[in-house]
């Protein structure tokens, strides 16, 4: 699952991505993608890590005793566990002696008794369980009424993996590091790990085999931030929410405390699902269907997917729709057809779709199309909205957050201020 997501075109890159806003450049995302790494055979190099390389918080590291090395004398790869970080929970890192020497000398890992405010210690009530649902497994049921907006879930990773490790050692050496990894975790920790879904139907030979396969099944992709390679992360409870295509949570990774959050996008009541959506949702239905079955091996039985014949047609149409008005808002030439009422239009088709944890997409776009043709007030009125559900659902720090900000301090300053004035599209 999950990304870091680098692109100025407003459609996806690929189906396990969510399409891209044009204006993000390096926001930490999250996306469901599939889930086993092809990985080619390659000889290794198994030696253990003196430890010297470390600088600071590496007396709380536990190391494993295998490393494995790419080929041809490339990165070393070793699994790296903080015993007691965020209150007590631990964390398994697989990735080179360099990366980790960073890494670990992060505030995060400097003081051992914090907990960064992560909702994972004794004293949190969760708002949800683990209940067996026909057909999907175990997933998560709300036990209380939960407000739109509202935090469900904040949790750190059980076990982090370099991608350049998954990408280029031999799927068995990476099971031999993940087995390592998950053994060194503190007992709860661990055991919870090794609870996660197998699919019941897979034959799994050893101990290190289910590691990798429960990694696969139940990972996300997690960007850093810190420049260097990404990372794929497995958590004990947000990998037990199962898929809708219009989910009613929606979630993000902040690189800086490594957590996981997940946030209601509407009301949910008691005895209700929680869900999220493992796919770019906003592909026609037979694509949905066709990624989740390919990637995921299930079959969605979401209410979307299930709906009557005219209301499915009616759903792909309306997304067909959105798409070419993403095409035409984020033209920003000078022949560029967009205007703020086809801007408005996409906030409604964002809504009647049930998209409502990407509102702030729309709503940036309404934002940027009436600054363009000079209505300060209702750019900031779009703007404020924009921010809103930006932060509630993207998390700080994001450019386009930033951007709106701008905007809504001096819609005048704004480099989008009447720059549809004159165009094609503008009146
Ligand atoms: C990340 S796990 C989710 C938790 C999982 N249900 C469990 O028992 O731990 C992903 C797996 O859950 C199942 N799953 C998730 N969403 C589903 C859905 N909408 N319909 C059927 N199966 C689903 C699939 O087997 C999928 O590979």
């Amino acid at each position: 699952w999950e990304t870091e997501l680098h692109s100025t075109s407003p459609l996806p890159r690929d189906e396990c991505q969510v399409p891209l806003l044009p204006w993000t450049t390096t926001s930490p995302d999250l996306a469901v993608c599939p889930a086993v790494t092809e990985a080619t055979a390659h000889s290794s190099n198994q030696t253990a890590t003196d430890g010297k390389t470390f600088r600071s918080g590496l007396e709380s590291w536990v190391q494993g005793n295998t490393c494995h090395r790419l080929p041809n004398g490339g990165d070393r790869f070793c699994a790296y566990t903080h015993l007691s970080f965020s209150g007590g929970e631990g964390i398994s890192i697989i990735t080179t002696p360099e990366r980790i020497a960073q890494i670990s000398s992060w505030p995060i890992f400097e003081d051992e008794n914090d907990d960064n405010g992560v909702l994972n210690h004794a004293s949190f009530s969760p708002s949800y369980e683990d209940a067996e649902i026909p057909g999907k497994g175990i997933g998560l049921i709300a036990t209380r009424p939960i407000r739109a907006g509202l935090r469900v879930m904040a949790r750190t990773p059980a076990l982090m993996v370099d991608s350049r490790a998954l990408e280029g050692l031999d799927q068995v050496y990476v099971a031999e590091l993940m087995g390592g990894a998950v053994e060194q975790l503190p007992r709860e920790h661990r055991g919870r790990f090794l609870n996660l879904s197998t699919h019941d139907d897979v034959r799994l030979k050893g101990f290190n085999e289910r590691v990798h396969w429960i990694f696969s099944i139940n990972r996300f992709r997690t960007g850093l931030g810190d420049g260097g390679a990404g990372f794929h992360s497995a958590f004990t409870e947000v990998s037990r929410l199962n898929h809708d295509c219009r989910p009613n949570c929606v979630y993000y990774f902040d690189p800086n405390t490594l957590t996981h959050h997940v946030v209601a996008v509407s009301d949910i009541f008691p005895g209700e699902e929680l869900s999220v959506s493992y796919i770019d949702g906003f592909q026609p239905s037979t694509a949905r269907k066709e990624t989740l079955q390919n990637h995921w091996g299930f079959p969605c039985s979401c209410h979307r997917c299930t709906a009557e014949p005219h209301l499915v047609a009616e759903s792909d149409n309306r997304i067909a729709q959105i798409r070419q008005l993403w095409k035409e808002l984020d033209d920003y030439s000078s022949s560029s057809t967009a205007t703020p009422e086809k801007a408005e239009l996409l906030v409604l088709l964002y809504e009647m779709e049930g998209m409502l944890g990407r509102m702030q997409e729309a709503y940036y776009r309404a934002a940027m199309e009436w600054n363009g043709v000079g209505h300060a007030a209702k750019a900031m009125a779009y703007a404020r909205l924009c921010i809103d559900r930006g932060l509630a659902f993207k998390g700080p720090g994001k450019p386009f957050i930033e951007s709106m900000e701008m905007l809504l301090r001096e819609p005048e300053a704004h480099h989008s201020w009447r720059f549809r004035v004159g165009q094609m599209g503008s009146s």
